[in-house]
């Protein structure tokens, strides 16, 4: 293995008729018209026909007397426009593209069409992925073109490359040697991104630094977005509110200050002068300790128009934060950012987008969606995912995240009646917005693999691939990812396949069943700590989510609790108020039950739970069992690699599951039913074990 290798392994076919079909249907490969996009198209033909193909090809100007790959949009390209597709074009916009199985005199062609050379290269993209998967291609008719806008990744990568909840080495950024060293990653990233339709990275962590904004970096900034630019990926960056005290030397960051605004149009203009299509900013703003418009009495609003009014020009954007907690400690900080940000709606300027984590508290592994979406229908709300593992056994577990994003965007709102789902919020349909977008926090780093686990990278696929298409299934794109990842074992598709559909769920069992969160360990967030109390702040604590006591756990978010539940429309209040209509996964996030109280298994609460802990430990044993039997199908060292993490895994929802029950047994005073195993050591034991090296706190 040359270095590191993402799913565009491009390894040559083994299966000879089909080689045989593609070369024949492949004769040659025309592309006309020149532009930076169109040479990035031109080099990935190359490599990924030769690779996979096994024999040189080149690329002509003029259509060959063969069966050929044609390739380009009616304006760059006589042939494409002689084709006709005028009226098929006109339906996938911009960026979407046809590939289709086309007779132009008398001879059957493979055409790669679109409007623009951005089209093109996604359609070239999605071609090669039809050959890597082994898909025939001799009568296609596909379109395509993507449900939302924006899809971009958020980097939280730190200046001095350390990466903020990131497990998988150091930033890939490496402001030392930018701007006169451009790695290949840089390169590669650009292809992996837009591989798979990703069209803007957000470079610098969202706990901001005002340095990157200084004209040192932002020429280093430039150099990226000059690579990625033929990729069809635009550079945004975070912008710290309080730049204009730290840089500006100005006393106060008042959105409403005269000079304060000033100074960021005169900043936004020279980021333009760098960068010409330069995106605009993500802001974490009155959260965690950043500073903000609150700070001077304004609202989100206020803080977000000013930087939007001075990026409209430019045609920038601006995507406000809406994970807010700050100040006092309110008494359910699920309610918080509704409550900040509901009575905002309305009052944004157009190129505004509030960005919202999926679910209310924080990337669990499971939460209900967040009762932002559907209740600001005048805002163009920006689902945030996070891809990186905070909370789901960071660069050891495997857990495939396609299922979790599945699960908040086919979730329904009834915002506008039944079918008012939070990804027809999110792509902009539900409300006719002219803008929509989809965030994920991104999992890569300088390791030779970029995200520590192998499977990781299939998080960073998955992602990529809903926010194109949100209707994808998550097993359709996990057998994507598998056939062009472990290409050399078509056999072992179906049992990879199972691994992954599973291992969310098993996550949730392990660590956060029924609806419990935030139980992990103080800041580092990896291991068990269901204890954890007398912190800074009372939401900082575990006791705080569970509300464990004698009678029961969870949390009661119903009218005789936080009412938190009340942020919801009616429909969706009616069944996750009443706790026997609401689903058992998120029962004990929205109410306090009796340990004694019946479940859908017939279990009690207590012994359910046991049942729930111990299951997500056999879910790891039957997925290491089955990595087991594919040995010899996978290469060695990935096999290696996956196999050991599986051991870690095992090792860790053990340590999960006998910590929390034991601590969970301390209020119900109920024994582990006889037939589970029984905690290997004391809840004094597990209390003390503290990771001292968890990395990316
Ligand atoms: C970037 O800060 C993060 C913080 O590390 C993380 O623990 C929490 O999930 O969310 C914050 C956020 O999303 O702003």
């Amino acid at each position: 293995e040359d270095g590191y290798r993402l799913w565009q392994r491009y390894d040559q076919l083994q299966n000879k008729d089909l080689l045989k079909q593609y070369r024949q249907s492949l004769n040659g490969v025309v592309v006309q018209g020149s532009s930076p996009t169109l040479t990035v198209v031109k080099e990935e033909l190359e490599m990924g026909m030769e690779g996979l193909l096994g024999s040189s090809i080149t690329i002509a100007n003029q259509l060959p007397k063969k069966a050929s790959l044609v390739v380009g949009t009616p304006a760059s390209s006589p042939i494409i426009k002689e084709l006709g597709l005028e009226q098929k074009l006109k339906e996938v916009g911009q960026e979407g593209y046809l590939l289709l199985s086309q007779k132009h005199k008398g001879k059957n062609h493979t055409v790669i069409a679109a409007n623009s050379d951005k089209g093109v290269l996604y359609g070239t993209f999605h071609f090669l992925r039809l050959l890597q998967t082994q898909q025939n291609i001799q009568a296609l008719n596909i379109s395509s073109s993507p449900k939302t806008k924006l899809r971009i990744l958020n980097h939280w990568d730190n200046l001095d490359r350390t990466v903020e909840r990131g497990y998988a080495g150091f930033s890939i950024w490496d402001w030392h040697k930018l701007p006169d060293y451009i790695d290949q990653r840089y390169i590669d990233y650009a292809r992996a991104n837009a591989s798979i339709g990703i069209n803007g990275t957000v470079l610098t962590n969202v706990n901001a630094n005002s340095l990157v904004l200084t004209p040192e970096y932002l020429q280093k900034v430039k150099a990226l977005a000059d690579v990625f630019r033929p990729y069809g990926i635009k550079v945004y960056l975070t912008a710290r509110f309080s730049s204009p005290i730290e840089l500006g030397k100005l006393k106060t960051a008042d959105p409403l200050d005269p000079a304060v605004k000033a100074w960021w149009k005169n900043k936004v203009n020279e980021i333009y002068t760098y960068i010409p299509d330069f995106g605009g900013f993500t802001v974490k703003a009155n959260s965690e300790g950043q500073p903000g418009p609150q700070n001077y009495n304004r609202s989100h609003a206020d803080g977000a128009n000013m930087l939007a009014e001075v990026l409209a020009p430019k045609g920038g954007i601006v995507m406000w934060r809406a994970f807010v907690y700050d100040n006092n400690v309110p008494d359910d900080r699920h309610k918080q950012a509704y409550t900040e940000f509901k009575p905002l709606d309305g009052t944004f300027q157009g190129n505004v987008m509030v960005q919202v984590k999926n679910g209310a508290i924080d990337f669990q592994p499971r939460e209900p969606f967040h009762p932002l979406f559907g209740a600001m229908p005048k805002t163009p709300l920006m689902m945030e995912f996070q891809i990186t593992q905070e909370y789901l056994g960071q660069g050891t577990h495997l857990a495939y995240l396609a299922p979790m994003f599945k699960e908040t965007l086919t979730a329904d709102t009834y915002a506008k009646g039944k079918g008012s789902t939070v990804a027809k919020v999110v792509d902009g349909s539900l409300d006719n917005h002219a803008i929509s977008g989809m965030a994920g926090v991104a999992n890569i780093g300088n390791d030779i693999n970029w995200t520590s686990h192998p499977f990781g990278q299939a998080n960073w696929y998955a992602f990529g691939r809903l926010a194109w298409d949100h209707e994808l299934t998550s097993e359709g794109i996990a057998d994507e990812w598998i056939k062009m990842t472990f290409s050399s074992a078509p056999s072992s598709q179906a049992a990879i396949r199972t691994m992954m559909m599973g291992s969310r769920e098993a996550v949730v069992n392990y660590m956060t069943p029924m609806g419990l969160h935030h139980l992990m360990g103080w800041s580092h967030h990896y291991g068990p700590g269901p204890w954890i109390k007398d912190k800074p702040r009372a939401d900082w604590t575990s006791v705080y989510y569970h509300r464990a006591d004698e009678k029961g756990l969870g949390f009661d978010r119903t009218k005789t609790g936080s009412n938190a539940l009340s942020q919801y429309a009616p429909e969706v209040q009616a069944q996750w108020g009443n706790p026997t209509t609401c689903p058992e996964e998120v029962l004990l996030w929205f109410h306090h039950v009796a340990w004694d109280a019946k479940t859908k298994s017939g279990r009690t609460l207590w012994d359910e739970l046991c049942y729930r802990y111990s299951g997500g430990v056999d879910s790891v044993r039957a997925m290491q069992k089955t990595w087991n039997s594919l040995e010899g199908q996978i290469d060695k060292e990935r096999h290696q690699q996956v196999k050991q993490y599986l051991a870690i895994q095992e090792k860790d929802a053990r340590w999960w599951r006998d910590a929390c029950l034991l601590y969970f047994q301390t209020f119900s005073k109920r024994p582990i039913p006889q037939e589970l195993e029984k905690p290997q050591g004391t809840l004094e034991q597990f209390m003390k074990i503290e990771p001292k090296f968890a990395p990316g706190i």
